[in-house]
């Protein structure tokens, strides 16, 4: 998947671009962001870190290992990353990059991530984007263009944290049966002396319950503290939540408190708890049954009274049955297990959640938030959303982006759905049982266009075309992606197909 890139001005030549900017921290003003770059084409990070160092302090990797690595060795996390997807050793294929994005959001769960395309990648592109990137850039990319896409994806800020149990409600949109279940069991769990764990998809909202069983409960005023268990060192997880003494390992220069001490009398939450190393497991179950912890080095016990929320969005039973996660702290963790709904299941919800979010990010650009045409409506609610919330919102920043106060119809809003992602759960509507009945409609789609002067291959080849994509669009209820799939082509060329035949119909 590696393409020839131009990632500098026209006056620029190869030759000329200084030497980058070191990666060791420190050559940049301590507050510049972090900018991962993760491709295996030296030119393309050089350009960019050219373009981009004055801005950023530059992370490069050429492989998904080497990213993680850097993500490890690095205190200040990176706000934002371009990765290409076709990386060492599957150059050719998108699979490295897929497995970058999650892993990264796993990590660094607020990270924008943009994804440098090849010209043919839309597809990779946009399943890349259901997986959470922010964007993606169809490469030659014009460095301006980048440099102005990062800074508007990082004005869009962090979710606000809910102040009062009121808010805390009003931040989770939804009206739909399960949503309304899932709020009555947060009140209902919120002051229990219990951990709760919650289970769901990616970027379903694990976070935001997190956060809204802390301030619905009795604790809202005391500290919140989040752990990702993925996003730092296994040796640095123990620390981190117990504390160490002086001098119990290398580099520990003083005595610290672990996020069990300093969350005192409130919450501490446990995202990604499937990555908690196993040797640590029994000394978490420890602190959930009595209370008791140590900090490393030291051997006097410490008592507390943290609460504990967990999330994961691993099957922790399969990771039990595997070996992989303890069963005793497992049935410890899930007295009381919530479950975050997929959006496939919110039904009218994906409404609330697009006029939500078109209002906030409409005010944030200070401009006037689109809408949907009704096809365009149509397809919104057909759509499964497999990266859930965090998908239907990078496309509603997207959309708010690209057609501000406009009204957007089918084909813009097509762009920027996964191909894959159509399904609903059931078979797609109008898929032909029968062949012989998709032909019989692509012949009344012939006739209906009747003769037209004399004899021309070219014509009659086009009217064909024509009539069997009308009688797959007709099939498929106006969805493109199973118009597609009817027709045995991927999505794009559907797409292009239709433009040209529109460009010599004209
Ligand atoms: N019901 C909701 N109402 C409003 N915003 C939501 C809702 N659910 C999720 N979001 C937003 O969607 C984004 C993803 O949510 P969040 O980070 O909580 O997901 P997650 O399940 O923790 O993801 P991951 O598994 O990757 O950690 C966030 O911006 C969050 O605020």
């Amino acid at each position: 998947m590696r393409t020839v890139v131009v990632l500098y001005h026209a006056a620029d030549r190869v030759t000329n671009i200084p030497r980058p900017v070191s990666d060791a921290p420190g050559t940049l003003p301590a507050q510049s962001p972090t900018l991962l770059i993760v491709d295996d084409d030296p030119l393309i990070v050089d350009s960019l870190r050219y373009f981009l160092g004055k801005e950023f302090a530059i992370v490069s990797a050429d492989t998904r290992g080497e990213a993680l690595k850097a993500l490890e060795q690095r205190e200040d996390l990176p706000v934002a990353a371009l990765i290409d997807l076709g990386l060492p050793p599957t150059p050719h294929r998108p699979d490295e990059g897929f497995a970058l994005i999650a892993e990264l959001l796993a990590r660094v769960p607020d990270i924008r991530i943009v994804v440098l395309s090849g010209q043919n990648d839309a597809a990779n592109a946009r399943h890349a984007r259901v997986l959470g990137a922010a964007d993606f850039v169809a490469k030659p990319a014009e460095p301006q263009h980048l440099l102005a896409l990062l800074k508007q994806l990082l004005a869009v800020g962090r979710e606000a944290v809910p102040a009062t149990a009121a808010t805390a409600d009003a931040l989770l949109i939804g009206q739909s049966a399960p949503m309304q279940k899932l709020r009555l069991q947060l009140r209902q769990y919120a002051n229990a002396p219990f951990p709760v764990l919650i289970e769901g998809e990616s970027g379903s909202g694990k976070e935001l319950v997190a956060n809204a069983l802390h301030h619905l409960s009795e604790r809202a005023r005391r500290p919140y503290f989040a752990l990702n268990c993925a996003a730092i060192a296994p040796s640095l997880v123990e620390p981190t939540l117990f504390g160490h003494a002086k001098g119990a390992f290398t580099g520990a220069a003083g005595a610290r408190a672990g996020y069990f001490e300093d969350a005192a009398d409130g919450t501490l939450f446990l995202d990604e708890i499937g990555e908690l190393p196993l040797d640590l497991q029994p000394k978490l179950l420890r602190v959930l049954e009595n209370g008791e912890y140590q900090r490393v080095g030291e051997t006097q016990s410490r008592t507390s009274r943290t609460r504990v929320i967990a999330a994961t969005n691993r099957d922790l039973k399969k990771e039990v049955r595997e070996g992989r996660f303890r069963a005793d702290l497992y049935h410890r963790l899930s007295v009381f297990t919530v479950s975050v709904p997929p959006v496939r299941e919110l039904g009218d919800d994906r409404l609330l959640l697009l006029e939500h979010f078109s209002h906030e990010f409409a005010r944030l650009f200070a401009t006037q938030p689109f809408s949907l045409a009704e096809d365009a409506r149509q397809r919104w609610l057909d759509y499964a959303f497999p990266g859930n919330v965090r998908e239907l919102r990078n496309i509603v920043i997207r959309l708010t982006t690209k057609h501000p106060a406009e009204r957007i119809g089918l084909y813009e809003l097509e762009d920027e759905l996964d191909e894959g992602g159509a399904q609903t759960g059931s078979s797609p509507p109008g898929l032909p049982a029968d062949p012989a009945a998709f032909e019989r409609l692509a012949l009344d789609h012939l006739r209906d266009q009747g003769h037209q002067g004399d004899f021309s291959l070219d014509r009659l080849l086009r009217q064909w075309e024509r009539a069997y994509i009308n009688a797959a669009q007709q099939l498929a209820q106006g969805n493109l992606s199973h118009a597609a799939k009817i027709l045995g082509v991927n999505r794009t060329t559907l797409y292009n197909r239709i433009e040209t035949l529109s460009r010599t119909d004209s």
